[in-house]
Order: structure tokens, then sequence, then C-alpha cells
């Protein structure tokens, strides 16, 4: 059976990856492009619909991002969201503006026709997420307003004959309470897709991509233990066999006793049949570091010192083509490499191979999936649930959990803080309920009081945070009883801390790691 796609076309948006995600969960396969993909590609691959997504620009600006009007000719069904809407409208003869009223966050929509395909089901009066400046003063010829909101007269428009949708809110995020009703409406009932798609067909076929590319080559892997390199080695492995080697490295930046666990999984007394290689690099990632006190330039060095270890062992295996990682999107989007997004921190598995190395090729299977939908294709494949509901740790490690400078007597009093906290959580059975913890040092030192002795010793920070797709989290509520254990033991069991804080910072504004 041919399998049903739907495109997502880039206009250069925050949420693009929402999209193609929200189609995926109506068991719809869905790609990404850039709005700069020709229309004879895009017929070439026969999408049953297409979406446009917002963007930045304004279309009725010179050098805005625009699309021929024969997109909305070839009868395949386009919904054009925020800035696609506008885009819609404009090439097809109505009129965008700037409006004097800027609508941002939750907004409440009307729904005008409830016998809207796209609205189907939802209720006359929904709250939606807005994003927007300009707005549409006037559809196009042909087209029906569906949907307005008290500033927004415009909020929907149709031309259900040419199966145009135009919407002005963003139904991919959450906070759009309907949105992913409106998609599936969109994917459904409009484009008529039947919905068979599901992540093991994502994994069949990745395998079976996996194996064109790399043909009877060489394969290195890069494997940190965590969710997404284990579920990338394991995909790999299926593919290719012994093909495959996994390189571990352990910089001395990992958490109390983890380079022996993930031996323990991986390594030749583990049930997976791999080939194993840990590398212990830990002296040279610390003098590489001695004296870096800049969070980017940590991770950068670290990011680089992988890359040289990776290459050694590609040596000593012999003329290997291919380096593979688990990368997957959030890694891309905060490394400002997600379109027109910032860069939030630079991720040292993403932007490239350097060009001093040999490898051909990166490969990374999961560059465009969410934690969570990682975590799907890992149970896909049978990999036991204790690994695949791990809870995230970064590359760069303790690295960036250690503000400012990193030093062996920090790191040793990291990992036994870290160590404390999460026995504790386990004990208190907060480990299945909160996303991510971990502690931290501050490069904050102050005054406490012990055995009647004066002390200038660091500060630890704890860490909790809830999240579903990391790429938002709130802190999370950790009983304070549990907190004040975890003060208590870590005050008097690790040497150099007088001082316990608890981080209640959100993402955003904060980030979830400290650098
Ligand atoms: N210590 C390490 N040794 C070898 N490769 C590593 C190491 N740490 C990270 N990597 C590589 O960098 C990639 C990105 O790291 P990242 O921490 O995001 O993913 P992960 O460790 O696989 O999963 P998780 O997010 O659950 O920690 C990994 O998928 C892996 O390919
Ligand atoms: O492999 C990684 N390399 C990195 O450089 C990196 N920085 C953050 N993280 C993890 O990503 C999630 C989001 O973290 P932030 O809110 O700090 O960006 C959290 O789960 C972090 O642990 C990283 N993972
Ligand atoms: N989020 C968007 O797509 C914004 C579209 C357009 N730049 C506006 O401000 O209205
Ligand atoms: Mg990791």
């Amino acid at each position: 059976m041919k399998r049903e796609l739907v495109i997502v076309l880039d206009f250069g948006g925050q949420y693009n990856q929402l999209v193609a995600r929200r189609v995926r969960e109506c068991s719809v396969y869905c790609e990404i492009y850039s709005y700069k993909t020709g229309l004879e590609k895009i017929k070439g691959m026969n999408p049953k619909g297409i979406i446009l997504t917002g963007g930045p620009s304004s279309c009725y600006e010179e050098d805005s991002a625009r699309y021929p009007r024969e997109l909305f000719e070839l009868g395949i069904p386009v919904l054009g969201l925020c800035y696609g809407a506008q885009l819609m409208m404009h090439e097809l003869g109505g009129k965008v503006e700037r409006a004097a009223v800027r609508e941002y966050g939750k907004t409440e929509v009307l729904i005008d026709r409830a016998d809207s395909k796209v609205f189907r089901g939802v209720q006359e009066k929904t709250v939606c997420w807005m994003s927007h400046f300009d707005y549409i003063s006037q559809t196009a010829p042909g087209f029906e307003v569906t949907a307005h909101t008290a500033d927004c007269p415009v909020a929907a428009a149709e031309d259900e004959s040419r199966k145009l949708y135009a919407i002005q809110f963003h139904p991919e995020v959450l906070h759009t309470a309907e949105g992913t009703k409106m998609i599936n409406n969109f994917v459904k009932h409009v484009c008529g897709c039947g919905g068979n798609w599901k992540m093991d067909t994502f994994v069949e076929n990745s395998i079976r991509e996996i194996r064109a590319k790399v043909g009877k080559g060489k394969v290195l892997c890069a494997l940190s233990g965590g969710v997404d390199s284990s579920v990338a080695a394991v995909m790999l492995s299926k593919a290719i066999g012994s093909q495959l080697t996994c390189v571990f490295v352990d910089h001395g930046l990992l958490r109390k006793n983890e380079g022996d666990e993930v031996e323990a999984v991986f390594g030749p007394e583990g049930p997976y049949d791999l080939n194993f290689i840990r590398v212990n690099a830990q002296e040279r990632f610390y003098d590489r570091l001695a004296g870096i006190e800049e969070p980017e330039e940590k991770r950068k060095i670290i990011g680089e010192e992988f890359i040289r270890v990776f290459e050694e062992e590609a040596k000593k295996i012999g003329a290997v083509d291919f380096l593979v990682q688990g990368t997957i999107y959030p890694d891309v989007v905060e490394s400002g490499l997600g379109g027109e997004s910032a860069v939030i921190k630079s991720h040292h598995n993403v932007g490239g191979l350097p060009d001093y190395v040999d490898f051909k090729e990166i490969i990374e299977p999961l560059r465009d999936l969410f934690k969570d939908e990682v975590r799907k294709a890992g149970l896909e494949m049978g990999i036991p649930e204790k690994l695949v509901f791990r809870q995230p740790f970064p590359g760069p490690g303790l690295g960036i959990r250690i503000i400012g400078e990193i030093t062996a007597e920090k790191v040793k009093i990291v990992q036994d803080a870290d160590a404390i906290y999460r026995e504790e959580m386990d004990a208190a059975g907060m480990k299945a309920t909160v996303g991510q913890y971990f502690a931290a040092l501050t490069n904050m030192r102050s005054v406490g009081v012990m055995g009647d002795e004066r002390t200038y010793d660091y500060a630890v920070a704890l860490r909790a945070v809830n999240t579903i797709d990391f790429m938002t989290a709130e802190a999370a509520e950790v009983p304070y009883a549990v907190l004040n254990k975890v003060m208590s033991r870590i005050i008097n069991e690790v040497r150099g801390v007088n001082r316990v804080m608890y981080d209640l910072t959100s993402k955003p504004p904060g980030t979830i790691e400290f650098e």
C-alpha cells in the first residue's frame, strides 16, 4: 500500500515541527520542506495535503517568503496557518494589513460555521493561541469566513470547493484547546487520509533506508547510554548488525557510577550483541576545559573533543564512512538550526561535521522526532521500558551543570550531591512522576557555620522539572520533606557544600540545564 503523505511547507515559524508531529499523531506520515521547494518536486511527492506554516514575514512586503499561486491550483487540499493563511489570501486576491491590535496568546475564537469540515466537533466558543500582528482584512474571492475573534474578523476562512483552508491562529500548539481536533479534521476529512501510519512503519522504513545508504560500509555510533542514542544504536544494529561499532566516551563528566552502568547494559556482559568500545577520556577533556568559564565555549570544546575521540576510534577500526548520533529535534532547534529560530545553546551533536574529520556522512535517524516519539520508537523495537524512560542526560554532562570553570574537585561535589538527590527522589517515589531532576553546582560560595566554625563553601542547586517534549517545562512540586532531607544529607555528606537551593524557574524563561 502506498504511504499517505502530508507536506508541511516551512515559512520560518516557531512551531513547524509541532505541525508535523500533530499530523503524525493522526497516524499520517508527514515531512517538512522549505517554502523554497519547487512546485514540480511537491507534485512528484503526490501529497494528500499541504500545510503552510506561520512565519515572521509580512506577505505584503517586497522580500517576504512567497509561494507561487499555482500551489493553490493543484487540487490538493491546502491549510494555511497564520502567515500561511495570510499568504493564501494575499496570493488569491484578498487583503492582508498590519492590524491596529496585536493578538498574542490565549484568545477566544467564535466559530461561525459549525458545518465547516475543519471545525467538525469543535465547540462554538473555543480557546486558541494567537501570535500575529498582520491580519486578513479581506478574504480572497470564493472564500467564506468561518471563525472570528473580538479583534480579528477573519480567524478562519475557507473555500470548500477548492479545498483551501486558512486559519489565523495556531492549532498545532497545545494551548489551542481543540487544535489537534482541527488538524485531525483537515487530514482525515478534507485530505481524506485513512491514517494507517504508525511508529512501527517509521522504524521499518528507517531500517530500510539505513541499509540502503550504508551498503557494506562500516558505521560508528556515538552511544551515551541515554534514550536517544540507545534507540539509534538498536535501530542501526537491526539494520546492519556487525558492521556497527558503538563508542561510549567517558569524559569524566558523567553522573556517579554511570560509566559502569552503561557498560553493563551495552558491553559484552549485557543483553545486546554490539561491538562496544568504552573510551576513558577524562584527562583530555579536563585538560582542554581547564580555565574555561564561558558556557558556549565549554560546549564547543566538549563537542570538538567528542568528535576527535570518535575519529581516533574510527581510525582503529579502519575506513569508517558513517557516524551515527542520536540527535533529536529539540537539539536542532535550540542550536539555532531549526529554520528562523534563535541559538539558545549549541548542542555538541548539532551543526554538521567539522571539516577536519574523515567521516563521509552523519546519520541521524531520529532528527525529526521529539523525545516522546523517540521513546515510542524505542518501545516499538522492544527496548526495555527502564531504558526507554530514562531521564535525559546532556552530552556535555556535568560540564554544563557546573557553572563556570570545571575542575575535578567540582565534578566530584556535583556527582555526590546528585547521587544523593536521585537516591532520595527514588525512595520518595518521584522517579516516575517527574520529567527530569538533577543537582547542579552554582559557582557561588557563601558563608556558613558548621560545628561552630565558619565555612566558606559552594551552593548546590536542585532542579526538577515536568515537561513532555523538553521544549517547555515547569518546576516540579517536590514535597518539602524530600527537599529537606536531600539538603541535610548533601550538607552532611558532601564536603565543600554548605548551602542547597531549589530552582523554581520554568522554561521559558529559564532553560532546564544551567548553561
Ligand atoms: N558520553 C557519550 N559518548 C558517546 N556519545 C555521546 C555521549 N554523550 C552524547 N553522545 C552523543 O551525542 C548525542 C546527543 O546526546 P543526548 O544527550 O542529546 O542524547 P542521548 O544521550 O542519546 O539521550 P538522552 O537525551 O536521553 O540523554 C547522543 O545521541 C550520542 O550520539
Ligand atoms: O545532548 C544534549 N546536548 C546538549 O548540549 C544539551 N543541552 C541540554 N540538553 C538536554 O536537553 C533538554 C533541554 O535542555 P535545556 O532546556 O537546558 O536546553 C534537557 O533534557 C537537557 O538535559 C542537552 N542534551
Ligand atoms: N505567527 C505568524 O505566522 C505571524 C505572521 C505575520 N508575521 C504576523 O505577524 O501576522
Ligand atoms: Mg544524553
